[in-house]
């Protein structure tokens, strides 16, 4: 999986580039704005024919240094260039500086104004605006230096004006992808050696655009320590091939939890999902209420009779259960909270979606009980009645950056609670309780924004467990899913409802080669 870095660790990598003699700031600065201008070319090749005309916009950091390489590269390329710094040049720190002392003896810098930058951006007389105001280092929001630039960019942007954020688009926070206030919208984010968290959850897409990254000699090989992953393609890791001749019990067994009588659709999804996605055997647990009705609809999935915690406990007397699924359509009455607390008892390893969840954050102690081979896969709502105050600071604006993240509030709902931690969105966060953490972007060119329809929460469920069943640990299983999950909704497209879900994984699995 790709690392997601926050600006710290960022610094820490050029930090130690530095201390071992590999690079020094100059020439990093000076890669990094090769590296932004030809992003620039490559995203919009049209650049190349005859000269443009740029409007770059520097702060008063490294991020501004940066614009002043842009800029003169620019300029040498035949640009003409309109070039505004917020802040006094003899404040830039040292490499900032020489770049701006190398461009201010071959074109002009002109005082921030706002309303100026503004106009100029709505003149449309821009092919490129580069946006080197705030990079890494912005630590609180640029509403009142640059708001009328943000209104003017975002009209810009969505007229097809090529926007460009040099790092960051400034005013999101790198950390977060949160707005600090009055974030420069980009069509096009370049950001250097590997892409940050705030790229890729919360707002950060949104004002990205997209992004691309630049290499800037910085040593690939070496790994950052605590970074988060982005979920990518599972590996063979997941696939049957490699156990050719095993048989059914080889690839587990799920149980999933039905509910009673004309609510047993969405456990009826997981179970799919979990057969779908490769468990050897899938068993829906339902009440003997329930048994017609489920019967009626199931075919591969095996069907069993629990009423209650006794029937659960015998039935997982048979190790072979090696997975279990609670909560899609369960119910939240006294029979399910047995049957929670039975499943939790089992140690087995089991996911907990919706009306677990519900179960759970309704009992004193919500995180009680729960273990290492579970995972919580809660939406918003959900993660908020359970961990009311990690979502409270998730909501509330962010007076200054780094601000709170979605990567934080998992990590610290999986410390609290001993389990995994699947926090669902287009941005999903993922945590183990070991702190690993994996954020699995439905985003850019993986977006898929028809996948929030009915059940299709139950599916990830279902896919999670039926992972959990073959023996993949929590936290891998939990990434893999998600990425199942939205690769499958890719394929059908538009028009899908969750039934489509698990059919399209078999797709999926011969597009991986799997
Ligand atoms: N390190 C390297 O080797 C390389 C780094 N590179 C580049 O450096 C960038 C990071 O540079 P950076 O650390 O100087 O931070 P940057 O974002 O330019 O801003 C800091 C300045 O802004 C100020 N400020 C912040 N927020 C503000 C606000 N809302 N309103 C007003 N002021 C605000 C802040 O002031 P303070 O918060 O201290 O008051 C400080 O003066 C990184 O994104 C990348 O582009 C590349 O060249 C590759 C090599
Ligand atoms: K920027």
């Amino acid at each position: 999986m790709a690392e997601l870095l926050t600006s710290a660790q960022m610094r820490a990598i050029e930090a130690d580039a530095m201390a071992r003699g590999d690079a020094d700031g100059a020439t990093l600065m000076e890669r990094a704005g090769e590296g932004v201008v030809a992003a620039a070319l490559a995203e919009w090749p049209d650049l190349e024919a005859g000269p443009k005309a740029a409007l770059v916009l520097c702060g008063p950091g490294n991020n501004g240094g940066d614009g002043f390489v842009v800029a003169r590269l620019l300029a040498e390329r035949g640009w003409r260039i309109e070039l505004f710094l917020f802040g006094a040049p003899d404040r830039l720190p040292p490499d900032a500086r020489r770049n701006h002392d190398s461009w201010a003896s071959m074109g002009r810098v002109r005082p921030w104004d706002d309303e100026t930058v503004a106009g100029l951006v709505s003149s449309g007389d821009a092919d490129l605006a580069v946006d080197a105001l705030f990079g890494s280092g912005c630590s609180r929001g640029i509403g009142a230096i640059a708001g009328q630039t943000a209104a003017a960019l975002d009209v810009f942007r969505a007229a097809g004006g090529r926007t460009l954020a040099v790092d960051m688009p400034s005013g999101l926070c790198t950390d977060s992808g949160r707005d600090l206030g009055g974030v420069l919208p980009a069509a096009l984010t370049v950001t250097f050696h590997r892409a940050r968290i705030g790229q890729f959850t919360a707002e950060g897409s949104a004002f990205c655009g997209r992004i691309a990254i630049a290499d800037i000699g910085l040593d690939q090989d070496v790994a950052c320590p605590g970074a988060v992953a982005l979920v990518e393609a599972p590996g063979r890791v997941i696939g049957k091939a490699a156990a050719i001749g095993g048989h059914k019990y080889s690839h587990g067994h799920a149980l999933v939890l039905a509910g009673g009588p004309g609510r047993t659709g969405a456990a009826r999804l997981a179970a799919r999902g979990a057969l779908r996605v490769g468990a050897g055997l899938v068993t829906l647990a339902a009440p003997g209420a329930a048994q017609l009705e489920c019967a009626c609809h199931l075919t591969a999935v095996m069907l069993r009779a629990v009423d209650g915690p006794e029937d659960l406990t015998a039935l997982l007397d048979d190790p072979r259960f090696s997975a279990l699924c609670l909560g899609p359509g369960m119910g939240t009455g006294p029979r399910e909270a047995a049957l929670l607390a039975a499943a939790l008892a089992s140690g087995r390893p089991a996911v907990l979606d919706a009306d677990a969840l519900r179960l759970l954050a309704k009992t004193a102690e919500p995180v009680a009980g729960l273990h290492g081979h579970c995972v919580l896969t809660p939406h918003g709502g959900e993660f908020a009645r359970l961990f009311p105050d990690l979502a409270e600071r998730l909501a509330a604006h962010p007076a200054r950056g780094p601000a709170f993240s979605r990567i934080e509030a998992v990590r610290a709902a999986s410390a609290r609670s001993g389990a995994v931690v699947l926090l669902k969105g287009a941005d999903t966060a993922i945590a183990a309780p070991d702190g690993r953490a994996a954020i699995h972007a439905a985003l850019y060119d993986r977006a898929a924004p028809w996948l929030a329809t009915a059940g299709s929460g139950d599916v990830l469920a279902g896919l999670v467990t039926g992972l959990l069943a073959r023996g993949r640990p929590a936290f891998e299983a939990a990434a893999e899913a998600a990425w199942l999950h939205a690769d499958a909704a890719r394929r059908v497209g538009p028009g899908l409802i969750a039934e489509d879900l698990p059919d399209a994984l078999p797709a999926v699995f011969r597009a991986l080669d799997l």
